[in-house]
């Protein structure tokens, strides 16, 4: 054996912080419910909201439910690194969520509307941003199941909603389609992305 060594172990090991975003009823927190049963390896970031609990959710684990005066609270105060306003409700990221997630040195994964995703994105470039698509219309629909669907004029308002958003999918970095039954396939794809992430030769170092 040549005395000569060498350090193979050149792959920085650098936590990612992955947005998984796209439109309302695209299949955003069914994805993230999917990766926390498979990979314990991922911090969730939990956000807060003011409108109700629907009844699989769970305070702390899908959301923090607020109201309006609280979350308004958490404006003044500072506490939140970004929120939005759509459909008549408050979303937004609790910094201290974001600072707990990163020290626990594991990926974090926030899930955002596109309003929130761009904003995030803004303020961690490097963060790896994931836009969902449904493969076509009738399957959003579907999805949707008549969520919040008043009447007519409320559907509009989605959909010049989802419009705009889908001009905006082209400067997220993945694309993903959550096809109609395929959930597996769609957490599939974004275990791949994470993985071909961290292999990255110049890695994306996010920093607070
Ligand atoms: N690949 C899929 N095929 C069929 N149904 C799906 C798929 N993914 C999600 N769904 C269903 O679509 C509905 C909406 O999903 P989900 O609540 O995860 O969407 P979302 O993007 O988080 O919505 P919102 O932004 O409005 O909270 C749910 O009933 C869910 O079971």
């Amino acid at each position: 054996m040549n005395k000569l060594s060498v350090n193979f172990d050149i792959l920085d090991k650098y936590p990612l912080m992955i947005v998984i975003s796209g439109p309302s009823g695209v299949g955003k927190d069914s994805v993230l419910r999917a990766m926390k049963n498979s990979d314990s390896l991922i911090h969730h970031v939990v956000t807060v909201n003011t409108r109700a609990p629907r009844p699989d959710e769970q305070e702390g684990v899908d959301y923090f439910f607020v109201s309006r005066e609280k979350f308004e609270d958490m404006i003044a105060n500072n506490e939140l690194i970004e929120y939005s306003h759509v459909y008549d409700d408050y979303k937004g990221v609790p910094k201290s969520q974001i600072q707990d997630a990163l020290d626990s040195g594991k990926d974090v994964v926030l899930r955002l509307d596109v309003q929130g995703a761009e904003k995030i994105k803004k303020i961690y470039p490097q963060a790896i941003s994931i836009f969902l698509l449904p493969s076509n219309q009738d399957d959003w629909y579907k999805r949707l199941g008549g969520r919040r669907l008043g009447n007519e004029k409320d559907l509009d308002k989605r959909i010049m909603t989802v419009k705009d958003e889908l001009v905006k999918a082209r400067e997220f970095d993945y694309l993903v389609v959550n096809e109609q039954n395929k959930l597996s396939q769609t957490v599939q794809m974004i275990e791949a992305i994470i993985t071909a992430e961290h292999l990255r030769a110049k890695p994306r170092k996010i920093k607070l």
